[in-house]
């Protein structure tokens, strides 16, 4: 779906990205993940063409949906004027609209302005739309940066269904690791406009941390690996010896994310 073989991309002098092979198949869902200023916003911007970068990037569709983090919509009228002016259709005629709403619950914000409407409610109006034209492939920034927990959990569960039944590429930037453990196939983690790690979320960790983590007081920084199932058992008793307030995990992301920027993180 997507093929970028040496990309680089500079801003003046500086190279800010470079990428010497990344390959994203048909239907899997990218979470990427990276600090401020890593090169999150430059590798989505030069898919979609919108910077000048070396290299290759080769995508197979021109069906491309994009979500930024901020939408703006005439407020002069309805949202359910905005919406199928905007699509050029009616609601009460066209079933794939008709059930979009339906699906995301938007039934009630159809006769209000947009603005409003709260953050997790004008997010899920932009998606209907975008979703209407059935993208191949979709670029989704911050997509639930401010919403509330309840309302986070509620959109990542629509869209998992939506993205599996309708097999779409999707490359996802966000700081929510709960978004990547719902919804991604694969992390990609960038650091310094470099590609840290991209693999399965499950792979990278056992590759960074191995067989399960114990994490002390809920504190990720806080953690023991054991690379044995036949090692938990000792772990498990020594933390109870101590005393300390722990969990065990065998997959998580946020885990892995901080074991990985280990030694990369400056100041
Ligand atoms: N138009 C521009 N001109 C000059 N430098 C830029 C420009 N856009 C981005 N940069 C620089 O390129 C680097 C990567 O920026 P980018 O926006 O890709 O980061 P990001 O990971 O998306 O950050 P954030 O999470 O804050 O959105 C940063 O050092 C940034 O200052």
């Amino acid at each position: 779906m997507l093929a970028i073989k040496n990309l680089s991309v500079s801003y003046g002098h500086k190279v800010v990205l470079t990428v010497p092979k990344l390959n994203i198949n048909k239907g899997e869902i990218i979470g990427i993940m990276g600090q401020s200023g890593s090169g999150k916003s430059t590798l989505v911007n030069s898919c979609l063409g919108l910077v000048a970068y070396k290299g290759k990037i080769a995508v197979n569709t021109h069906d491309i949906g994009v979500l930024m983090q901020e939408q703006h919509y005439v407020d002069t009228m309805t949202n359910q004027k905005v919406i199928e002016g905007l699509l050029n259709t009616r609601i009460k005629s066209d079933r794939k609209l008709f059930d979009l709403i339906n699906f995301f619950d938007f039934n009630s914000q159809l006769s209000l302005h947009f603005k409003n409407l709260s953050g997790g409610q004008k997010q899920r109006m932009s998606l209907i739309m975008l979703l209407y034209q059935e993208p191949t492939l979709l670029f989704l920034d911050e997509m639930t940066t401010g919403l509330d927990f309840e309302s986070r959990r509620a959109l990542i569960k629509k869209l998992k269904v939506y993205f599996k039944e309708h097999q779409t590429t999707v490359i996802m930037v966000t700081h929510y690791a709960q978004e990547i453990e719902a919804l991604a196939d694969k992390l990609l983690i960038i650091h310094d406009g470099q590609v840290k790690a991209f693999d399965q979320p499950k792979k990278l960790f056992q590759q960074y941390i191995g067989y399960s983590a114990f994490i002390i007081d809920n504190d990720v920084t806080k953690t023991v690996k054991v690379q044995k199932l036949e090692d938990e058992y000792k772990t498990v008793h020594q933390l109870l010896d101590d005393s300390d307030d722990f969990s065990r995990t065998r997959s998580s992301i946020e885990l892995v994310y901080t074991e990985i920027m280990k030694g990369n993180v400056h100041g």
